[in-house]
């Protein structure tokens, strides 16, 4: 995907004697531009919320504009909308441009194919909804979910439910060391599910995407964090109004209160990582990566079959407890780097 900070400096034309901001040559042509946020897409149709969180927030269904080009706009992205931005039944306004985008959740199609698809803009966390029994989890599927949250810049909160059923504590004890955040829900005694606060205080002021295998209770949350998440996400259309919502895109559902918003993800089962270099997902291991950097040879591969790989070295200069974190951290990023080159389709 070609980043928009590009796309506006190739535009870029200096006007001699205007002073010395540059100026791009489309910005005059949409000064009446307003700002939106993408809620769902739909076969070539946007929903958006011009002027989000103000007094003048409305729902609008929007087009995108053709100078776009092929660039994607997708859910959580910013954009500014021109045209009939009233919102009014029947309306339609035009995206004529996208907003840098502070985090970007993608995937590749399959491990050999690696053409990426960016999936939602903008997200602050994944959330990975895994269920401790009925069906099984599957740590390669969560491995993998990590890797594309941080090679998103997300950060990842592991849901653990249907906890009346299997213990957390071995996920837990497995995913802390990755500094992945986790948070437990269970159906409790009044058939109503139990943690449902623990998790709220995770997503509070946030966006969250919700990713989750078939069965492990991603809805029976969404529909208790968003009361009315059925009518936006089931009998209509988010984007068209008429029909069923039938694609398998992401759709963003705004927490009670306006207290941030949750990313439901219906098509999303796995991801395909053959974009994830094992630079980008270092980036995610602070420590690790300064140790990388200083002193691991060439083109090493940080496995742990890589001879001289440094990471060996800093976790034998440790004693005791640290050298126990340090062998926990290290085993982590390999299983990470290994889950990278899995096959997506086994998950
Ligand atoms: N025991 C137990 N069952 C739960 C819990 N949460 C959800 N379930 C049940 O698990 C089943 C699947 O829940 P859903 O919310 O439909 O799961 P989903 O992940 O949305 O699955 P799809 O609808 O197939 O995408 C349902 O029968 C729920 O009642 C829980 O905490 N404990």
């Amino acid at each position: 995907m070609r980043a928009i900070g590009r796309l506006d400096e190739d535009a870029v034309r200096t006007r001699p004697g205007r002073g010395s901001r540059p100026r791009t040559k489309r910005r005059p042509a949409h000064e009446d531009a307003v700002r939106a946020l993408v809620t769902a897409v739909d076969r070539g149709r946007y929903a958006v919320l011009v002027a989000p969180d103000t007094p003048g927030e409305r729902a609008v269904t929007a087009v995108k504009a053709r100078e776009l080009g092929r660039e994607r706009v997708v859910c959580g992205d910013l954009v500014d909308v021109v045209g009939d931005t009233s919102g009014a039944t029947g309306s339609l306004a035009r995206i004529v441009r996208i907003a840098d985008r502070r985090t970007v959740l993608r995937r590749t199609a399959d491990d050999t194919d690696p053409v990426e698809r960016v999936i939602v803009a903008n997200a602050d966390q994944l959330v990975i909804v895994t269920a401790l029994a009925d069906p099984e989890p599957r740590t390669r599927m969560i491995d993998r979910c990590v890797v594309a949250a941080y090679d998103a810049g997300m950060d990842v909160l592991l849901c653990l439910t249907k906890a009346d059923l299997a213990d957390p504590a071995p996920l837990v004890a497995l995913y802390t060391p990755l500094g992945v955040q986790t948070t437990v829900t269970a159906r409790d005694d009044a058939a109503g599910i139990g943690g449902l606060d623990r998790l709220r205080h995770h997503l509070s002021g946030r966006v969250s995407v919700l990713v989750g295998h078939s069965g492990v209770g991603k809805s029976t949350l969404v529909n208790a964090l968003v009361p009315d998440a059925d009518r936006a996400t089931g009998r209509v259309n988010v984007v068209t109004g008429r029909g069923r919502h039938t694609s398998s895109s992401a759709v963003a559902l705004r927490l009670p209160e306006q207290d941030g918003w949750v990313i439901d993800t219906p098509g999303v089962r796995s991801f395909g990582l053959a974009h994830v270099t094992p630079e980008r997902l270092l980036a995610a291991f602070e420590d690790l990566a300064a140790v990388v950097e200083e002193r691991c040879p060439r083109g090493c591969t940080h496995a742990a079959t890589a001879p001289d790989c440094a990471l060996d070295e800093w976790v034998a200069e440790a004693a005791g407890a640290e050298a126990e974190a340090r062998a926990r951290r290290v085993d982590s990023l390999r299983r990470l780097l290994a889950a990278r080159t899995g096959d997506a389709r086994a998950d």
